[in-house]
């Protein structure tokens, strides 16, 4: 195994991706000491006993004491006050990032505390599930996945690199774009998708004529799907909507008017057009289908590959 990019560690929040960086670190060695901190004891404690780290910290400022690098793994809207708390304690030359699925807002509020010597480097790993805290976390999660880097136009380059190669050691395939485009991007690949299946999970518990128990039965389709997605963390969600405001209300509007347009195309019965949209977004599926088998073919011919892990 090779050295690692961090010596030491520090993750504040050990929820999914906290607990998922963790194990994915230790298995690829990406990290030497991996210290961890949680807001409330019981996490921590649950953290200890699943083994994620070498040392956990009731206190944020004992964590991050002689870190490498520390990544925030907590919801997009508690970033200052978590960044304020640990600001003085932060090594000089050392890096902070974070994972949250908002860019700009997190910078935004992060920027605003930490001192001059200290390298911020934002990222996000599109990568999760619907569950949440510590025992959701799984050591693969990030494999053959995408991690964007968001840094500042003034950000160092050796900060950017080492931050590049821990999660390509982690798994990740990376790639970096300026935080605006970022949130952007996320609000139409994921944040109004996620609004779409709440809102349609909330329709149909809400439908007077369709009983609770046949919402249950008859899930098995599409609606099934949507369930899942609904079932993610509502904190987590509640923040990504109130600081990616401007991106989703954009794609949201978009989204109302071709939505309205393919309402007017039933009521119509316009058929031939709806044949032809349908067979356009299966079409964008099979892309996606074959983008990700490519990225997988890829990978295998890398020194992380999965073949690697799994002798390792
Ligand atoms: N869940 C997912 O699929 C993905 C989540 N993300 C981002 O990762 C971040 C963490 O998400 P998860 O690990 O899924 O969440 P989680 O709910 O599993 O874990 C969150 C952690 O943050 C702590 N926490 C909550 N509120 C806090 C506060 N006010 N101050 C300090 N700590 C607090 C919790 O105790 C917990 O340890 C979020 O910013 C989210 O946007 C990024 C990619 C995927
Ligand atoms: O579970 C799913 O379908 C997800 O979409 C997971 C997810 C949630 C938030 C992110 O910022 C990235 C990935």
């Amino acid at each position: 195994m090779s050295d690692p990019v961090f010596p030491r560690l520090a993750l504040i929040g050990i929820g999914l991706i906290g607990a998922s960086i963790a194990l994915a670190a230790c298995r690829s060695g990406a990290a030497g000491h991996v210290a961890i901190h949680s807001r409330t004891a019981k996490t921590l404690e649950r953290a200890e006993e699943l083994g994620l780290g070498d040392s956990y910290h009731a206190d944020p400022a004992d964590a991050v004491k002689d870190a490498d690098c520390v990544i925030l793994c907590i919801p997009v809207g508690a970033s200052g006050t978590a960044t304020e708390a640990i600001a003085r304690h932060l090594k000089p030359g050392s890096t902070i990032s974070d994972v949250g699925s908002v860019k700009a807002s997190v910078i935004a509020q992060m920027a605003l505390h930490l001192p001059a010597d200290v390298h911020l480097v934002p990222a996000h790993p599109v990568a999760g599930t619907e569950y949440s805290g510590p025992d959701a976390g799984f050591a693969a999660l990030f494999d053959n996945r995408w991690c964007i880097l968001t840094p500042p136009p003034e950000a160092d380059p050796a900060a950017v690199a080492r931050l590049v190669d821990f999660w390509s050691r982690l798994g990740a395939n990376v790639e970096t774009m300026t935080a605006e485009h970022h949130d952007l991007v996320l609000a139409i690949t994921s944040h109004v998708p996620h609004l779409i299946a709440y809102n349609i999970v909330g329709t149909a518990a809400d439908l007077e004529t369709v009983t609770q128990s046949e919402v249950m039965k008859f899930s098995a389709g599409g609606f099934r799907d949507f369930t899942r997605i609904a079932a993610s963390d509502p904190t987590m969600w509640r923040d990504i909507f109130l600081n990616n405001r401007e991106a989703v209300l954009e794609m949201l509007g978009r989204f109302s008017e071709d939505l309205t347009a393919l309402q007017r195309l039933i009521r119509y019965g316009e058929g031939d057009k709806l044949y032809d949209l349908f067979a356009r977004t299966r079409e964008i599926r099979r892309g996606i289908i074959a983008a990700g088998q490519a990225i997988e073919a890829a990978d295998l011919d890398r020194p992380h590959g999965k073949d690697d892990d799994e002798a390792g």
